[in-house]
């Protein structure tokens, strides 16, 4: 058993099918990249592990539970993995602080003062201890971001699902948040991560997934996968970048 378990995955939308048989085994600690063509499936898979779509065949299992589509596992799942987007969806008549307090308040059913001092500790755990009576529109966009992981740390996931989290940031902001994904794999936090950054990708995981039309390509260590491209599709996907 492993932290992840997905065998034999299969998703559709209506007749597209999406994912065409997907395995994938993810260690405690590991950090694994899905790279690969926009279209390809790479953001379902991820949506798929934090139930956040319902699949049509094979299983999911998350810390050797199996994902069931009803209501009470996907909440416990949903505490159990979390996920970043590339947008950071805060709140934006919410402090920085409060931002990070409320899924803990409402979810794991914290007390104002417990939420309060795990905001604090997240906060300072990505840079941003002097932020927490901050509004958004005073933050810049990696530092809106950096909250976004906060908010997620302080769930205390198991794993941490992330979308493309520095596509919508201006250029300057990406190795701000990059530095912390760095630092939180550094730590050994389990990271499944879609993203366009290949030097990023080669430096900090453990493991690349190249997906193509719904599967997994090839899989392998960063150095190996770029060095020693198997099939004419990874070739010209590492030519593209
Ligand atoms: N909610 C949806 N309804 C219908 N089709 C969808 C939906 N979400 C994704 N798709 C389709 O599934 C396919 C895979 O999309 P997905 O977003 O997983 O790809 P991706 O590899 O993450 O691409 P990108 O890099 O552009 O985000 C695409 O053909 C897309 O049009």
């Amino acid at each position: 058993m492993s932290l992840i378990d997905i065998d034999a995955l299969r998703k559709s939308y209506g007749t597209n099918e999406v994912l065409k048989g997907i395995d994938l085994h993810i260690e405690k600690g590991e950090v694994i990249a899905l790279i690969g063509k926009s279209g390809s499936g790479k953001s379902t898979l991820l949506r798929c592990i934090n139930g956040l779509e319902t699949i049509n065949e094979g299983a999911i299992s998350v810390a050797g539970e199996q994902l069931l589509q009803d209501d009470l596992h996907l909440r416990a799942l949903r505490q159990k993995v979390g996920m970043i987007f590339q947008q950071f969806n805060l709140f934006p008549h919410k402090t920085a602080g409060e931002n990070v307090m409320l899924a803990q308040q409402v979810v794991k059913k914290r007390s104002r003062s417990e939420a309060e001092a795990m905001a604090r500790r997240m906060l300072e755990r990505v840079g941003l201890g002097a932020k927490f009576d901050a509004y958004p529109d005073q933050l810049s966009g990696g530092q809106q971001q950096r909250v976004a992981i906060a908010r997620a740390l302080a769930m205390e996931p198991m794993a941490l699902l992330c979308d493309e989290v520095t596509s919508a940031l201006d250029p300057e902001l990406v190795a701000e948040v990059l530095q912390v994904v760095r630092d939180l794999a550094a730590e050994g936090m389990t990271l499944v991560m879609v993203t366009h950054e290949m030097a990023f990708a080669r430096d900090v995981c453990s493991r690349l997934v190249f997906m193509h039309e719904g599967r997994i390509h090839e899989i392998g260590a960063p150095e190996e996968v770029f060095a020693n491209p198997k099939t004419p599709e990874l070739r010209s996907f590492i030519g593209m970048h």
